[in-house]
């Protein structure tokens, strides 16, 4: 199987281009693939395949194999993949998702995808939407108690569920110690991705990010953008906000007009390979 090792910020995915390999069985060679001792390493798999409805479509498995409605770290790096690839040259994109179709701007320096803005489209408020089985809509400062402690949270979809999480200092947190508890927390019917938060001033936040299905990951694009909407609810933060990841930066911007949030980032290629999989699910 050919593929091409990409990151957002750290965000890291094993790219296969299905225009020209197919894979039968995407849950299990994510989880082969993924693994960073007996596979290549990274979050999970992303497929660039052909769409009936948009320019391209993408799907993303995490590195435990679940399949996620939605990446957007890897949707920037599915738009520079299809522009540095020549699989086009057109410098806006539609890309579908099981969230949606997503609109894509690509930002391109000597030939090259630099930085990419997606309208992630309308965050989902509605907490049987999300999912998250509480009473309150929004779930805006609810309380959970996760391992005996109570913690308040906010919850987001951008079409798969985060939960987010204020505190004042997200550089010391034993985030293996909460994060796969809330996880798997039966609060959540689909499980969760979880947002640890810092507010450091009006447009500048600090995140850390427990991933459903792929544990602590270096950044989330959704997330980041969950985050920033769950700032604005609770009155922490203005519109626009950049948010500082372990990886690197993202600028998040909800336009409330429109009701549509807006990403920015860059997307970098590792290198190509090619791996032989075990007969069992190539
Ligand atoms: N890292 C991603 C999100 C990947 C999917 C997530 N783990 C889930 O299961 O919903 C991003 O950049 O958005």
């Amino acid at each position: 199987m050919k593929f091409t090792k990409m990151h957002g910020i750290g965000n890291d995915y094993v790219y296969v281009n299905c225009f020209e390999e197919s894979v039968k069985n995407p849950a299990e060679v994510s989880k082969f693939v993924s693994d960073r001792h007996f596979g290549i390493g990274s979050d999970g798999l992303i497929l660039i395949s052909p769409s009936a409805t948009a320019d391209f479509r993408m799907n993303i498995y995490n590195a435990d194999g679940s399949q996620a409605e939605m990446c957007g770290n890897g949707i920037r790096c599915v738009a520079k993949y299809v522009y540095d690839y020549g699989l086009t040259d057109k410098t806006e994109i539609s890309v579908e998702t099981l969230a949606g179709i997503k609109y894509l701007r690509l930002q391109v320096e000597n030939g090259k995808v630099a930085s990419v803005e997606v309208n992630m489209g309308a965050p989902i408020l509605e907490p049987k939407e999300i999912p998250v089985a509480v009473e309150e809509s929004p779930v805006v400062n609810v309380p959970v108690e996760v391992k005996g402690k109570i913690y308040h949270m906010t919850c987001v979809s951008m079409g798969n569920p985060h939960a987010i999480i204020f505190m004042n200092n997200v550089k010391d947190l034993d985030i293996e110690a909460s994060g796969p508890y809330f996880e798997n927390h039966t609060v959540f019917p689909k499980r969760t991705n979880t947002e640890f938060v810092e507010v450091l001033d009006r447009n500048t936040v600090n995140m850390r990010v427990w991933e459903r299905g792929s544990d602590e990951t270096l950044a989330c694009g959704t997330g980041a953008c969950a985050t920033t909407v769950a700032c604005i609810l609770n009155d922490k933060t203005e519109n626009e906000v950049t948010v500082h990841l372990l990886g690197g930066d993202l600028k998040i911007r909800w336009d409330r007009e429109a009701n549509q949030v807006y990403m920015t980032g860059p997307a970098t290629v590792v290198f190509d390979g090619e791996i032989t999989l075990p007969d069992d699910i190539a």
